[in-house]
């Protein structure tokens, strides 16, 4: 098949395997789910567009990303929400959002340290002639 689905293949790949690693990790277990709006039930008057790991991975699988610049900005979404929710100086909120944060570094790392510049720019170049 053409040399384009071969890359958006190996990206998919690639994304499956970061996203997998951060929701494998403990630390990020509150960012693995939607936050369930039965335990917060002001969460969407706060939070206009939720986002979590499970709903990056089935993402993903539905070639929602074409470039990881894509897949970055769910994870900032993420990271986004988690700050806009948890503002408080408590000792909770300031917990979240450190994890938030962290979330936020390991992904970028993960990304900077395993993905070929030239690869993500020849998918830049896949998404923004489509
Ligand atoms: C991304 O997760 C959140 O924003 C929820 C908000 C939340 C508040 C009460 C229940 O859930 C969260 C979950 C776990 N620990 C802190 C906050």
């Amino acid at each position: 098949i053409s040399q384009e689905e071969n890359t958006l293949r190996e990206l998919r790949i690639f994304l499956r395997d970061i996203c997998a690693k951060l929701a494998r990790n403990k630390q990020f277990f509150m960012f693995t789910k939607p936050v369930d709006i039965e335990e917060v039930p002001d969460y969407l008057e706060i939070i206009k567009e939720p986002m979590d790991l499970e709903t990056v991975m089935s993402k993903i699988d539905k070639h929602c990303y074409i470039c990881a610049r894509d897949f970055l900005d769910d994870i900032d979404l993420i990271v986004r929400n988690a700050l806009e929710y948890n503002p408080d100086k408590s000792a909770e909120d300031k917990h979240i959002r450190h994890r938030a944060c962290s979330l936020r570094d390991k992904a970028y790392a993960f990304i900077k340290a395993e993905m070929d510049s030239d690869f993500e720019d020849t998918c830049r170049d896949i998404r923004d002639k489509r």
